[in-house]
């Protein structure tokens, strides 16, 4: 990152931070004392979480974090970020000013009031942006294809950020700098209610960061309340779960599908009661084409103006009655459909460098396990049709 540290000196002092370094130097110490219950551990199966050092039982609040400790939308204003959004006539979304919040606060080291935080931040994640490309081309044609969106995307909220830095000229982030704060806050944070304001905009800002709580890892059997608790002024977890004394304590981070969380956080599960898998609506358009499909026109249209294949087009065929002709019709698409993505699917396989799983790279082996976790889908999904 360019920055001259002049211009970032003098930019700070106009800024009034939320609290002084001391009151959160405190803070940090008070947060060690209420969370000294869990303890941060290496686990063999998902890497670095939290072992619970005593007994948990439904309905206990795990943790409790004070609003000082939250990275908000309020944090971000407060800070010379907030200054740059505040004198800008172009406006961020709050993941993207939190990203040059954390990169800014990171370059302060411990100058910052938040580096015992940063510094415990992981440099690097394993979610499909940091993929090498010819990675990549070990996922199936629907992965690949949604990750090259997502890419793409990533690649605006960069351009946009560069466009806004452009006019302060005080600041300067690279790609790799943008991208490991994105991953940062898309895989660790929390959902916290924020009041719009005037300098970001409206989409995606009830997100805050909160330090010690994102070292919870996720499994699909926890079962937990989060909100903020305002009678406490903490941001707290419930869980409706046990955890014995040394047991890792999990809570969940949503109904999440294999690919979901892979691109968003890097790793998968086996035994996903979540996982699907996702047809691509062209595809479906195009055998219901090939099959000469009563009135196949007139109802892509109507879905198309009603944008209900950018939207919930899964959801119309969920509880609706259905002709007989229909019927069948469908399940003869379905079979169709199905046996085309598992030939796709069996056409990657081979294109693995070894068919030895530990000659593979760890993206590799990843690619490999979703691929399987694909393909036994579809199979499964045809013995039903059967
Ligand atoms: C909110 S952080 C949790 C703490 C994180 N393990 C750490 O060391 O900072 C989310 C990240 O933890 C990892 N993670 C969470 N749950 C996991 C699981 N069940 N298996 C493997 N990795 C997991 C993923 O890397 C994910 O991006």
């Amino acid at each position: 990152m360019g920055r001259t540290l002049r211009n970032r000196k003098r930019i700070g002092k106009r800024v009034a931070h939320s609290a002084s370094s001391d009151e959160l130097i405190d803070l940090f110490k008070w947060l060690k004392m209420k969370v000294r219950k869990l303890r941060p551990t290496m686990f063999l199966d998902t890497g670095r979480g939290l072992m619970t050092k005593r007994p948990i039982y439904p309905g206990d609040v795990i943790i409790a974090i004070p609003k000082p400790f939250l990275i908000t939308m309020d944090t971000v204003l407060k800070s010379e970020v907030g200054f740059l959004l505040k004198r800008s006539h172009l406006k961020l979304n709050l993941q993207q000013a939190m990203t040059i919040f954390l990169i800014t606060e990171k370059e302060k080291q411990e100058e910052s009031v938040w580096w015992r935080y940063i510094k415990v931040l992981p440099e690097t994640f394993d979610t499909l942006a940091f993929w090498k490309s010819s990675d990549l081309c070990l996922l199936s044609k629907n992965v690949y294809k949604k990750t090259f969106a997502a890419l793409n995307d990533l690649q605006t909220f960069y351009d946009e950020i560069i466009l806004f830095l452009s006019s302060s000229k005080e600041v300067m982030i690279t790609f790799n700098e943008f991208r490991w704060a994105w991953y940062c806050i898309n895989s660790r944070s929390i959902y916290y209610d924020c009041d719009s304001s005037p300098y970001i905009t409206d989409t995606n800002k009830n997100i805050a960061l909160a330090p010690f709580l994102d070292l919870l890892n996720h499994s699909t059997t926890a079962e937990v309340e989060a909100a903020f608790n305002k009678n406490n002024n903490c941001f707290e977890i419930k869980t409706y779960n046990s955890f014995r004394k040394y047991d890792q304590v999990f809570i969940s981070y949503g109904a999440h599908s294999n690919t979901h969380l892979l691109m968003e956080y890097g790793f998968i599960l086996p035994d996903n009661p979540h996982d699907v898998y996702e047809l691509n609506y062209d595809e479906i358009v195009k055998v219901a084409q090939n099959l000469n499909l009563q009135y196949i026109d007139k109802k892509k249209r109507i879905i198309e103006e009603n944008e209900i294949n950018r939207k919930s087009w899964k959801l119309i065929f969920k509880d609706d009655t259905i002709s007989i002709t229909n019927q069948k019709a469908v399940k003869n698409m379905s079979q169709i459909i199905l046996q085309q993505e598992l030939l796709e699917i069996r056409s990657v396989f081979v294109k693995f460098p070894s068919k030895d799983k530990s000659r593979l790279t760890p993206h590799q082996n990843l690619a490999l396990d979703l691929l399987k976790i694909e393909e036994n889908i579809l199979q499964q999904s045809i013995k039903l049709l059967q």
